[in-house]
């Protein structure tokens, strides 16, 4: 990551390891510096044994299919299910009691099996809710004046039964921000309609003249907002414009020169290498703007509830329409005995032992429960979480596509695939489109929402495994330019691809646009680059579709600037990197692990990577931008430079997330420091730079515990299952006895406990299964890091694992709270002799809690072995006392400490000058400065 001023790395490079450490140019530029540094051993011969394997999922199957036991008395997930198949034979028990079994029953669309399934969204829930994720996105979504904005169009050959086969039916994709625009609304509504009817090709030609018309419209009124809403600028202290300085003026002349349409890549201009590109698309013109259509009506009923009552329709009946918690009619059927249930439950899914538990344990422990023998109805809440997470994990191992339908039933379906899916496979894919019922308004978005034709019978939407039968129609569309010029959108192509293709875009359908990265799907950014992709060509976005509006930072390998997607509002960092110099510097491996790691992220606190080209010899990687800044930036803003304690547990905490998903992927950071974490506009983080990080194997374990207390523990919890965490008044809750298990009227929020002690119930939590997904066994002999933030074993070269990022989070902790590292020497050398030798210590000044310092003693342990973290990684750490009462799963919707100011996103203002990056025009090229 590049650096502020005194912020340096520290580079060994291959091509220069005869002469020991070589460093880059930010750490020769400051007389101390703080450097990362590499010996490229891993970087050269790659270490990773489980690979990235085109997807995401990918890795994670892996991962949980290789999940071992080690202790004894533990079933696994998969064994439960299948010992208990004989629960599976009955469909009213939708609950805890479903098995994975159940799962894996005939409906499950997908070919592996769903216990991996089931794990996997375990471990993907351990750290990011799924809650909140929906909320989340929405956050992140920039809000742009526009509202709304297509999807995708796609034109419909109807088959399969329909009753019109042949007739194409165009239709618009839309979202449901703009709301409001009723005569869009109508407008669109009318439009569909004349497709509907229509039979030939004309039909699309027809339709695109008049969404150009009625876009040509609204894009006036458009733009007028647009620059009133981009008013916020860039923080002048960037860290990017410091760093980008030092760099230049002290590294090996890397002024490169891109050229575009077959110009070579680099050209030394005065010294100087500069890009040179050809833009085919005008500068200051008038925008291509994305189409906004008028959002639609969103439809009241979702595919929950039919799917709840495709299994169970005495449960349906009881459903609560607002949290989906499908309430039993426990009364009316009979139970297998309460304790086996739970425990099988509990096995399940480690994830409620985990962390709804823990949380329970705490509010017991806070709760007056020993004067009044009653659990706090916060605690009667934990139990809920843990009821619905046992429902919405056995929901989701018992059908697959019955997730699936979840998630698009939460995150809006009929969507345009997804970027990732395109980045994994290579495969562009336009769009793609589940019909679903002819009855519901068009534009309801986030159901089932298409309509096809009116003509036809409605369709119900029941599984997403790519089948076609009477009651699903998926349509498969291809790009525009298979069928000519009539229409501006995508075009139904089902028969026109091979079944291969076919087949393959199935699969990138249903894993990614659904599975990969659901809560990314209203992102304009997404749709915008789709857009620009369905214009000129699946494989044609390249740097002349972007406007470069600002160098942000300069790092070792490449160049961040902050650009904007021509004829949009959709602002990019993107990172150009030139493979001539990476190849002469040897620097390839390391652009393309960055590359490689970036691709699997899907994290609100990591990087979103929305595409990558190659152009003329210079590699791009498009990623989503942090206008905040840095947090050594912002640290130094702080008053005694120094964050306050619950700033620092906000950050912190933040990253500790990032780096439990980057462990569970196999992936070693190797280089926390305040510099390489951005702080996004919304104030939360983003971990950046991942060309220094090792990619690892990892085994999933789940840890358990024989302790006596077990089957207590989980009787207690076993109450949550008929309940929800619903803040409905009308989601039924039943009151629990410890006893009986009956329930009372009036007393619905409260579980009466007789004379529980708070140390055995501590005990019971504790004693709970545990998923650890820590890459204990990787192991790296590399020099690699931050010279005030080495681990004692990399400065020792005694080899190294994931304890290195505990180690460097214990230093990042200390950072913030006391403005200096522990260790710094007044050279780097001494430094690193302080690391190994010198024993930790805290100023006195500023005051720092018992807690905090406590949590720094335990990750700066010297021996990796005997560091926190080293065992069972972030879990063990995101327990410690530091973070009591913090709430993990919502973490990313909590107010931040700042907010970053205003910034300028570097559009033309009203005089119409342009804000651009300052860029020669020669001829069709395009010149700038790289580096
Ligand atoms: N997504 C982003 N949003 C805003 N600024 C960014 C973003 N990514 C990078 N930057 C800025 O660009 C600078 C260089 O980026 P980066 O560190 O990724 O480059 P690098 O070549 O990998 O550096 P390093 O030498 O540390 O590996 C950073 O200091 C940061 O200020």
């Amino acid at each position: 990551m590049g650096s502020f001023a005194g912020k340096c790395e520290i580079v060994e490079e291959k091509e220069d390891r005869q002469n020991s450490i070589v460093y880059s140019a930010r750490s020769t530029a400051i007389p101390y510096s703080r450097s990362s540094i590499v010996d490229d051993k891993d970087l050269e011969r790659p270490v990773l044994k489980l690979g990235y394997r085109g997807s995401l999922e990918d890795d994670i199957n892996q991962l949980f299919e290789s999940i071992s036991i080690r202790t004894s008395g533990m079933i696994p997930s998969y064994q439960v299910g299948a010992s208990s198949s004989s629960r599976n034979n009955a469909p009213l028990q939708r609950s805890a009691l479903k098995s994975p079994a159940n799962a894996a029953g005939p409906r499950s669309p997908s070919k592996r099996n769903a216990e991996p399934a089931n794990l996997k969204q375990a471990l993907r829930d351990l750290c990011v809710s799924k809650a909140t994720e929906t909320a989340a996105a929405s956050k992140r979504t920039p809000k742009t004046s526009t509202g709304g904005s297509v999807y995708g169009s796609v034109l419909v050959e109807p088959g399969n039964g329909a009753s019109k086969e042949g007739k194409p039916v165009l239709v618009e994709l839309l979202d449901e921000a703009q709301r409001g625009s009723s005569d869009s609304i109508s407008q669109q509504l009318r439009l569909l309609k004349i497709h509907s009817s229509s039979q030939n090709s004309q039909t699309s030609k027809r339709y695109c003249d008049e969404m150009t018309t009625l876009n040509k419209h609204k894009n006036l009124s458009f733009d007028d907002q647009e620059l009133s809403n981009e008013k916020r600028s860039f923080g002048s202290s960037s860290p990017g414009a410091g760093n980008n300085k030092t760099v230049v003026g002290l590294k090996s002349v890397r002024k490169v020169r891109l050229l575009y349409a077959n110009t070579p890549s680099s050209t030394i201009v005065n010294g100087k290498r500069v890009a040179k590109l050809t833009r085919t698309i005008p500068r200051g013109g008038a925008k291509p703007t994305l189409r906004n259509k008028g959002s639609l009506k969103k439809k009241a009923t979702n595919v929950y509830d039919e799917v709840d009552g495709f299994y169970d329709p005495v449960a349906k009946e009881l459903l609560c329409h607002r949290c989906h918690y499908a309430l039993k009619n426990t009364a009316a059927k009979e139970e297998p005995s309460k304790d086996s249930l739970v425990e099988a439950d509990l096995e399940v899914n480690p994830r409620v032992k985990e962390g709804c538990l823990d949380e329970l344990a705490s509010d017991f422990s806070s709760s007056s429960y020993e004067s009044s023998h009653e659990i706090s109805a916060s605690a009667v809440t934990k139990l809920d979480k843990i009821r619905s997470s046992l429902d919405l994990m056995n929901s989701e191992t018992s059908a697959f596509g019955k997730k699936d339908i979840e998630d698009v039933s939460e995150y809006g379906n009929n969507e345009i695939m997804e970027e990732d899916s395109l980045l994994d496979k290579e495969v562009d894919q336009k769009d793609s489109v589940f019909m679903s019922e002819q009855s519901v308004e068009i534009g309801s978005f986030s159901e089932k929402s298409v309509v096809m034709n009116p003509d036809s019978p409605p369709k119900k939407l029941m599984s997403f495994e790519g089948e076609v039968s009477d009651t699903t129609v998926q349509i498969r569309v291809s790009e525009i330019e298979n069928k000519g010029e009539e229409c501006i959108g995508y075009n139904s192509s089902s028969t026109s691809i091979s079944e291969e293709e076919q087949e393959q875009r199935n699969n990138i359908m249903t894993r990614s646009s659904f599975g990969n990265r659901p809560h990314m799907s209203k992102d304009v950014r997404w749709e915008a680059i789709q857009h620009i992709r369905a214009q000129h060509g699946l494989n044609s976005l390249g740097l002349r579709h972007f406007n470069l509006l600002k160098k942000l930072g300069c790092g070792d390998i490449g160049t961040v600037y902050l650009a904007e997607l021509t004829g949009t509002n959709c602002l990019f960092a993107i990172k150009v990197m030139d493979n001539e110099f990476l190849e002469r510097r040897n620097k390839m491996s390391r652009a393309q692990t960055e590359k490689d790691i970036l691709k699997m992220l899907d994290h609100p606190f990591l990087p979103t990577l929305y595409s990558h080209f190659t152009s003329d010899n210079l590699s791009c990687l498009v990623m989503e931008c942090c206008p905040g800044g840095d947090l050594h930036v912002l640290r130094q803003k702080q008053p005694g430079r120094w964050f306050p304690e619950p700033a620092a547990r906000f950050y912190v905490a933040e990253v500790l997330l990032a780096l439990e998903y980057l462990h569970m992927l196999g992936v070693i950071y190797r280089d926390l420091k305040p510099e390489n974490i951005l702080v996004r506009d919304d104030g939360h983080i983003m971990v950046t730079d991942f060309d220094l990080s090792l990619r690892c194997t990892v085994s999933p374990t789940l840890l358990n515990s024989s302790s006596p207390l077990h089957t207590d523990a989980m009787r207690l919890s076993s109450g949550s299952r008929n309940g929800s965490n619903c803040i409905e008044p009308s989601c039924f809750r039943p009151k629990l006895s410890r006893g009986s298990g009956t329930k009372k009227k009036g007393k619905q929020h409260r579980i009466t406990m007789k004379k529980l002690k708070k140390s055995d119930l501590i005990a019971r939590f504790k004693s709970l299964p545990q998923l650890v997904a820590e890459p204990t066994d990787a192991r790296s002999n590399s020099f690699v890091g931050t010279h005030e933030y080495l681990a004692p074993e990399i400065i020792k070269g005694e080899g190294h694992g994931a304890a290195v990022d505990w180690w460097t989070f214990g230093i990042f902790l200390y950072e913030l709270l006391y403005g200096k590292t522990p260790f710094k020497g007044a050279t780097n050398e001494e430094t690193i002799a302080n690391v190994v030798l010198q024993s930790l210590k805290f100023p006195d000044n500023p005051n720092v809690s018992f807690q905090a310092k406590d949590l720094i003693r335990g990750l700066l342990v010297k021996e990796p072995e005997n560091r926190l973290g080293t065992e069972k990684g972030a879990a063990e750490i995101k327990r410690h006392a530091f973070f009591e009462g913090l709430n993990w799963a919502l973490i990313r919707c909590a107010i931040p400490p700042e907010l970053p100011d205003f910034y300028d996103y570097g559009v033309p203002n009203h005089e119409g000058k342009s804000n651009y990056l300052d860029c020669k025009a020669v001829g069709e090229h395009l010149e700038f400065e790289l580096f």
